[in-house]
């Protein structure tokens, strides 16, 4: 199929910028294409999609996929982010959602993240046949659902860079944290009689850590936990 070609006749499906009046639409699609998928329910009840969509076209980027004069999927995202990007589950398996896909990428080529739910197989396997890669899964605590789910990135022309921009987000949040903990490790010294460090309690230390982090182990967080201990008892002893 060759959907943006002129003249293939009534399935012929292109793409255009959403306009406000298309928030109804849309929102039925995202619906319906929700529930056909192996999705966790939404958080919010379905009367208040459309509202919300109608928000976001114009905050937002929203391109919407039309078969004739049926709004047949969207894709949604901002700068960095692919937010929404859903096909109507009766004109799904004919390239609409990579058509979709692509136009995405053309308007975000130094790359993008987004989130799909862990539980959304058929959702991972289209992403990476198209090249996203996965990063990190998560428990769910942080959406509204509550579902674990997994970022992806499509790491546009230059990934080395685009997975570096990423890394240096991440080491900013990792240096607030180190501050924290580290604030923490000088307070309690002076509370402590006999300074000799612990073992068992940096032991626990590592576990927690842990399992917040399985793919890492406790085995191997624990000459980091180590470093960083070791770090701050020695910045709390020099601004003392
Ligand atoms: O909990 C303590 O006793 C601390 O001194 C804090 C801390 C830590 O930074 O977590 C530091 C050294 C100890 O060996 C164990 C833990």
């Amino acid at each position: 199929m060759t959907p943006t070609e002129p003249g293939t006749g009534p399935d012929e499906v292109t793409v255009r910028p959403a306009v406000p009046g298309d928030a109804g639409a849309i929102a039925a699609v995202h619906l319906r294409a929700r529930r056909a998928a192996p999705m966790p329910e939404p958080a919010h009840p379905d009367s208040t999609l459309a509202p919300f969509l109608a928000t976001r076209i114009g905050a937002d980027q929203v391109w919407v996929a039309q078969a004739g004069e049926r709004v047949v999927g969207y894709a949604r995202h901002t700068a960095t982010w692919l937010d929404d990007l859903y096909v109507d589950p009766s004109a799904a398996r004919q390239g609409i959602g990579s058509l979709l896909l692509d136009v995405v990428k053309d308007r975000l080529a130094d790359g993008f993240c987004l989130w799909v739910f862990a539980s959304n197989t058929p959702a991972r396997a289209f992403y990476a046949r198209h090249g996203l890669v996965e990063l990190e899964e998560t428990d769910g605590s942080a959406n509204e659902e509550r579902a674990p789910d997994v970022r992806l990135a499509w790491p546009g022309r230059e990934p080395l860079r685009f997975l570096r921009g990423l890394v240096d987000e991440v080491d900013e949040e990792l240096g607030d944290l180190l501050a924290r903990r580290a604030a923490l490790t000088r307070a309690i010294q002076p509370l402590k009689t006999d300074r000799t460090r612990d073992p068992a309690r940096e032991r626990e230390v590592a576990e927690r850590v842990a399992r917040r982090a399985p793919a890492l182990g406790a085995d191997r967080l624990v000459p980091v936990v180590d470093a960083i201990i070791t770090a701050s008892l020695d910045a709390a002893a020099s601004n003392r």
